[in-house]
């Protein structure tokens, strides 16, 4: 029988974890974590999720706080808010939503965050700390900390032995995951689009994580019999059948049939989407009780 992820009911897990621990922290040392998220623009989509954002955090008890500046915001007007949340001791976590407007430059913005606030993890110091395997000091991007909950919670911590293979090389999320993987002792394959018989490197994975960006494009003859699959797809794609016009979400994987062939399989959606928003809390306890000399809760 393949089991099927669900990505709700396993983020639903993690915010206890988050809610217990941000209620004593408060009690023992009186600091509320405390979630900035900004939003630069009017784009509907980021709109969306950074109200699920906000939402969630709230829910968790944190501080938080949302920062919606107006599309023709100039570069020095954005980088001065990030320091102004910088210097805001009630402040742990500060998320800048990307992507920015076309006329501002995410990077120095997003190296202009305190790493020890950067709960999105893409801080240089962060993407460096994953990179040299300490996980213990840093903040991890939360996508892929996402996926790892489910390949522990799967495989266990230690996955000496496996064979794990990341489609996608990308500082966001490729990277990271690969990084992470070979931290927990899998023997890890970094595939790419310049990758020579892409199919037949995947059917060698024993955990297969797709994050290319392309619909579907994971087949059932990709997936080694047994295999887990984490789908990091997320794909807007027509969907005449439900109407003129209608659009619905898809992954990088072709669900149905690689279902058949896969023991553990995530969907899109209600997969990975609904961890990433969930480790984003995570990060904003695990740095609020860093900074009042805690230990952060495990994930
Ligand atoms: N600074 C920054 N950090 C981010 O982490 C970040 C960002 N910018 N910009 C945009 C992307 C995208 N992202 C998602 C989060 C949750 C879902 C999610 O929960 N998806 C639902 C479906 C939601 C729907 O129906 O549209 C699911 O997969 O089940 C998806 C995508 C975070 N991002």
């Amino acid at each position: 029988m393949t089991t099927v992820i669900d990505g709700k009911a396993v983020a639903a897990s993690v915010i206890e974890t988050v809610k217990s621990a941000t209620k004593t922290l408060e009690a023992e040392t009186g600091v509320r974590a405390g979630l900035a998220v900004v939003i630069v623009g009017d784009d509907p989509a980021s709109h969306a999720y950074v109200s699920a954002k906000s939402k969630m955090a709230k829910e968790c008890g944190f501080l938080s706080v949302q920062h919606t500046l107006p599309q023709e915001t100039s570069q020095e007007e954005l980088a001065a808010l990030v320091a102004e949340l910088n210097a805001d001791a009630s402040i742990h976590g500060i998320l800048v939503q990307l992507p920015l407007p076309k006329h501002l430059q995410s990077e120095p913005i997003i190296q202009s965050i305190l790493p020890e606030k950067d709960v999105d993890g893409l801080h240089i110091v962060n993407a460096g700390r994953v990179a040299t395997g300490d996980l213990e000091n840093g903040l991890i991007s939360c996508t892929p900390a996402g996926a790892m909950v489910f390949v522990r919670r799967t495989h266990g911590e230690d996955l000496s032995g496996l064979n794990a293979v990341v489609i996608g090389r990308s500082n966001l999320f490729g990277k990271p995951m690969s990084a992470l993987l070979l931290a927990a002792n899998a023997t890890v394959t970094t595939a790419h689009s310049r990758t020579k018989d892409l199919p037949a490197v995947c059917r060698n994975a024993d955990i297969l994580v797709a994050a290319v960006g392309r619909p579907e494009m994971v087949k059932a003859d990709w997936v080694k019999p047994g295999a887990t699959v984490i789908d990091v797809g997320i794909n807007r794609v027509p969907a005449p059948e439900r109407g003129e016009g209608r659009t619905k979400l898809v992954g990088d994987v072709a669900f149905e049939e690689c279902a058949k062939v896969a023991s553990v399989i995530t969907p899109v959606p209600g997969g990975v989407g609904p961890m990433t928003i969930a480790m984003l809390m995570a990060n904003t306890i695990i740095a609020a009780c860093r900074t009042a000399g805690r230990k952060p809760p495990k994930f």
